[in-house]
């Protein structure tokens, strides 16, 4: 009873100390704790603060770019954050926002890793694998990205008997950008046609006595992250069998268990100048050695479990949202046939002959591709891979935000990607606006909110629920809003493998409209109304990262 008690006082006491924020909702279950991986796909419902539907809906009904909640489990007061000037004080400022580091605790698999930690221990981590991420490295990944989509090709090609493909973009995207960074990552090039049919390989695997061949555990351990992190340790040691569970944690198992393996293989062959491939891990693991070298000693180094963890979260940091950002674009450009056509344009002025587009080179070509790049930035504005993040705040401080209000009425307006309302119609002329602070107390959570963020209209613009690069192409009346945007994150905490993403996805892209017309699937060729086709085709569920769930297009290919 005194527990229970206690926890309605510390409640009572969370939600008077939002004080003169707007908001005071309620969350029932805290968004960036494990339970709500469990609960997250059911609840909370739509139209709630904590559902990730909600955008900027939440804030343009309260009318304000900072709200407050306060979670009840835990008590702590929260401030959702979808202000541009808010959110760059938070990523400026590592020391006093920090990471919410138990929300990572589940990545740490092999260990600790620039991912997951904070302070003089997130430093060391930066300051070996941090000078790996330079245009040498991009130049790697753009030419192992241009084999691996000419093979890609090839095997669309090969298998349609006319010109026309229904692709899978997804499972597509997914197989792609794994053997890119098996490729660049780990400098282990494997063919596309031998990844297919993964799970039968899986299941032969688990029958003989052998370690898992590196592409295919590379595959399991990212498709199973999900069951690596859910299911508790004793369940893989049960003695008897539980049907599912048994072979899923036996799968897991020997993924996690294989690709151990492998990564040793890898660093000792590194270590013995084995293997010709410039690579990532071979990168990270000679940068590390001459470091203790040039130090005498192993401080301010890192473990070989760290090096693993390391080049083991680049791959989940890398993968999925490379692969799901790459879906969504296709998917738009389908839906957007006048944005795929400028974007060919584009291409096809930097790529003007045959020639030109085979021996396509990064520093050739990258910079020119202005539109391209526009194109995956848009689709990440519209699609952000992690919508929100935490932090927590370390010492009492204030936050700037804007109070508005509409002179008329906001007009719901349906203009969503995934079919529930979004967003408020705005004339940014009929709103005022006021600037305000709000005060934020050590031990407070606040939320980086970034999907609202880049579909606050204060920030983008009237047309914000809109699909539009240009929105990210500068004019000489337009600056993009660079602090509008932070599907990467931004500041010491932003993504380290911004750049390595974006070379990848633009290769990707232009090389596909040089190739390709894309079009929606043949079911929907019939359908005019373009918000229609994105109510059906842009459906999305929450995973590690947002995930696309009815990824089609059709590929027609140019004679
Ligand atoms: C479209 C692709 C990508 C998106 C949208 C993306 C997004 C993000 C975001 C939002 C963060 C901040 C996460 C947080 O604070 O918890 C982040 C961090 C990070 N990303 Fe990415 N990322 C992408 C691709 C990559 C790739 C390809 C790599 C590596 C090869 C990578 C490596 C990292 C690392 C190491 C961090 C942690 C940085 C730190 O905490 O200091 N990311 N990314």
């Amino acid at each position: 009873t005194k527990v229970a008690v206690d926890g309605v006082v510390a409640f009572r006491k969370s939600l008077a100390s939002l004080g003169p924020c707007p908001g005071h909702h309620i969350i029932y279950v805290n968004p960036f704790r494990p339970l709500s991986m469990v609960t997250g796909l059911v609840f909370p419902p739509r139209g709630w603060l904590s559902h990730y539907a909600q955008k900027f809906s939440v804030y343009a009904a309260d009318g304000s770019t900072i709200l407050s909640s306060v979670a009840v489990g835990d008590a702590i007061p929260m401030y959702w954050l979808a202000d541009a000037e808010a959110l760059k004080v938070v990523t400026s400022d590592r020391h006093t926002f920090r990471k919410d580091i138990e929300a990572y605790e589940v990545l740490e698999i092999y260990g600790k890793n620039l991912l997951t930690t904070e302070d003089d221990e997130w430093r060391r981590h930066l300051m070996v694998t941090g000078p790996s991420f330079n245009e040498g490295l991009y130049a790697l990944n753009w030419s192992k990205t241009l084999l691996l989509v000419q093979e890609w090709f090839e095997e669309i090609d090969n298998k349609s008997k006319d010109a026309e493909s229904l692709i899978d973009l997804k499972s597509s995207m997914d197989q792609i950008t794994l053997l890119i960074i098996a490729s660049a990552g780990f400098g282990m090039h494997t063919p596309w046609s031998s990844t297919s049919n993964m799970h039968a390989k899986v299941k032969a695997n688990l029958l003989s006595d052998e370690v898992m061949p590196f592409h295919i555990a590379l595959g399991t351990t990212l498709q199973k992250l999900f069951t690596k992190v859910l299911i508790p340790s004793f369940a893989y040691n049960l003695p008897f069998q539980v049907p599912w569970l048994s072979e899923e944690a036996k799968v897991t198992n020997a993924a996690f268990g294989a690709l151990k393996i492998h990564m040793s293989e890898l660093v000792l062959s590194a270590r013995m100048g084995g293997g010709d491939e410039e690579n990532l891990l071979r990168r990270l693991v000679l940068a590390n050695d001459a470091a203790q070298e040039a130090e005498g000693s192993k401080k301010g180094t890192l473990t070989d479990d760290e090096l693993f963890s390391n080049i083991f979260i680049f791959l989940v940091a890398g993968h999925e949202t490379s692969a799901h950002a790459l879906s969504f674009a296709i998917l738009l450009l389908a839906i957007y046939p006048e944005v795929q056509d400028k974007l060919r344009k584009e291409v096809m002025s930097v790529w003007p002959t045959e020639e030109s587009y085979k021996n396509a080179t990064f520093k050739g070509s990258f910079d020119k591709l202005e539109y391209t790049l526009a194109v995956i930035r848009e689709t990440l504005r519209c699609f952000p891979a992690e919508p929100r993040l935490p932090k927590i705040v370390q010492e009492d401080c204030d936050l700037p935000g804007i109070r508005f209000e509409s002179s008329k009425p906001a007009s719901s307006v349906s203009t969503s990607f995934d079919g529930g309302p979004t967003n408020l119609a705005l004339s940014l002329d009929d709103i005022q606006q006021t600037r305000f602070s709000v005060p934020i107390r050590k031990g407070d959570m606040v939320v980086m909110d970034i999907w609202a963020l880049h579909m606050n209209p204060l920030v983008w613009g009237v047309d914000a629920h809109e699909f539009k690069p240009e929105h990210f192409i500068d004019t000489d009346t337009y600056r993009w809003p660079r602090d509008g945007f932070l599907a990467f994150s931004a500041g010491p905490r932003g993504c380290l493998g911004q750049r390595f993403a974006t070379t990848s996805a633009v290769c990707i892209l232009a090389r596909l409209v040089r190739r390709y017309e894309i079009l929606v699937p043949e079911n929907l060729a019939g359908v005019k109304d373009r918000e229609e086709l994105k109510r059906r085709l842009l459906k999305w569920t929450t995973g590690v990262t947002l995930t696309p769930t009815n990824a089609f297009a059709r590929f027609r290919k140019f004679q």
